[in-house]
């Protein structure tokens, strides 16, 4: 396990740059696999959940080589492989492995997919999809086994309950070589769907809509990468700068943003009044004056995102008056960083399910556990703002979707360190 230990309190100043998306590259290398020539991506993160996938492509004789920020993937000599447990834990888009396999074989066993503790996280919609293309799905032994029919996938109409993005992503990857037409209706509209119509359409795929409601995709033969793909920016990466550049930054310049991707987020920033310039693509945050209290409520693209709720977090905490409220409508229990920042003397509770914030002057620092990867986000942040020294126990959460982000940090001023915790509790406890 690891640490990140911050000495905070420095005022942070200069430049930083935003990686590619962690969701959409971590459906565009599963995603890769429908391809019968190699694929390369580029603006590729350095995140954890790249090398975890990495490993699930090594099992299946897929050859991936990440230098920089590119990544070369080569399925010309895939195996269909059961992918049942090990690094399919590792992270929740491992389940894009189940529209892949069945997109490129028409079968895939899959074993049920880890990521965040955010609260319930069920499949239904992506196994609804699955079903309505013909295939067979069933539950065994924590595994999921996906069959086609013997004649292969056939297009269909699918509602989906809610516009989930990993259910629209993995019927996108199953349905592209389905016969015939299949519509998604009440798709999610995130910009890492774009992205992956984007991909898959470069390689031959037709999907028509997407960041629309809508989505029409006509089942093609086979695809074949062409030419290179480059990721789409982080916006969630983004916005977690932005709230850190508000909250302690004495001047700081965001590079490779799409504002449009953070609409919402950046309506609510202004609304406390942070002041923002923007340019092609970068912003510039200035240091924040007196900022006004908020309220938040988490929805589906456009609206603002649930990953973000936590990274804007400790900006509540330096308004001058009033009490915040947020609101978590997509994963309403996703409130575990809460405790922790109590502990580092932040004034916030949750009553059910809402989080109340009121004004802190100073937090302080302590030894606190980032159980998801926004929660350790948020923490990152007020341990930036904290006297005295913070210890973020389970940072691999943080790395699983930050890139590069103590060679960040450290770019921007702050005394930041990551590293294997102890083994043992006591001294982990006593740093
Ligand atoms: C790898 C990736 O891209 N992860 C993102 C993706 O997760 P993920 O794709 O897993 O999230 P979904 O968009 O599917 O989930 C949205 C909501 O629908 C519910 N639901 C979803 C599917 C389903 O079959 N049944 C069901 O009830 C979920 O519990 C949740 O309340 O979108 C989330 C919501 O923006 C983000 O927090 C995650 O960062
Ligand atoms: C919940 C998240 O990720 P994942 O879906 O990969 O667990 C996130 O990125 O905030």
């Amino acid at each position: 396990m690891k640490q990140m230990i911050i000495h905070g309190g420095k005022p942070l100043q200069g430049d930083v740059w935003i990686g590619g998306a962690k969701n959409s590259t971590v459906a565009l290398i599963p995603a890769s696999i429908l391809s019968r020539t190699p694929v390369t991506l580029e603006g590729v993160p350095r995140i954890a959940d790249v090398d975890n996938l990495m490993d699930l492509l090594n099992e299946m004789d897929v050859e991936s080589d990440f230098h920089e920020t590119t990544l070369r993937i080569n399925p010309e000599h895939i195996k269909m492989s059961p992918l049942p447990t090990g690094k399919i834990k590792s992270l929740r888009a491992s389940y894009y492995f189940m529209g892949a396999l069945l997109g490129r074989f028409g079968k895939a066993i899959v074993g049920f997919p880890g990521g965040d503790d955010i609260g319930p996280r069920p499949i239904d919609q992506h196994i609804k999809g699955f079903e309505a293309l013909g295939a067979c799905v069933k539950n065994k032994n924590d595994q999921i086994i996906i069959t086609a029919p013997e004649d292969g996938l056939h297009g269909a109409t699918i509602h989906l309950k809610m516009p989930s993005v990993g259910a629209t992503m993995n019927i996108i990857m199953a349905s592209v070589t389905a016969k015939g037409q299949t519509i998604i209706d009440d798709a999610a509209k995130e910009p890492e769907i774009i992205d992956l119509a984007t991909f898959l359409n470069n390689m031959g795929a037709t999907i028509r809509g997407a960041g629309t409601d809508s989505i029409r995709i006509e089942g093609v033969k086979e695809l074949r990468a062409q030419a290179p793909h480059t990721i789409i920016p982080d916006r969630i990466e983004a916005g977690t700068y932005i709230s850190l550049a508000a909250c302690i930054g004495n001047g700081i310049r965001i590079h490779n943003i799409i504002e449009e991707h953070l609409d919402s987020y950046l309506a609510k920033v202004e609304e406390m009044g942070v002041v923002i310039d923007a340019d092609e693509d970068s912003l510039y945050v200035y240091p924040a004056g007196a900022l006004k209290m908020i309220q938040i409520k988490t929805a589906a693209y456009p609206g603002f995102a649930t990953d973000l709720q936590q990274p804007i977090t400790p900006l509540l905490l330096t308004a001058k008056k009033g009490e915040g409220v947020i609101i978590d409508q997509i994963y309403p229990k996703r409130t575990g960083h809460i405790a922790q920042l109590r502990k580092m003397g932040a004034n916030i509770k949750v009553e059910d399910n809402i989080i109340l914030v009121h004004p802190t002057k100073q937090l302080h620092g302590a030894v606190v556990s980032a159980g998801e990867i926004r929660a350790g986000a948020c923490l990152m942040i007020a341990g930036l703002m904290a006297k005295g020294k913070t210890v973020i126990n389970n940072a691999d959460n943080i790395l699983r979707g930050y890139d590069r982000v103590q060679e960040k940090l450290r770019q921007l001023g702050a005394d930041v360190k990551i590293q294997d915790a102890p083994d043992n509790k006591d001294e982990e406890e006593k740093v």
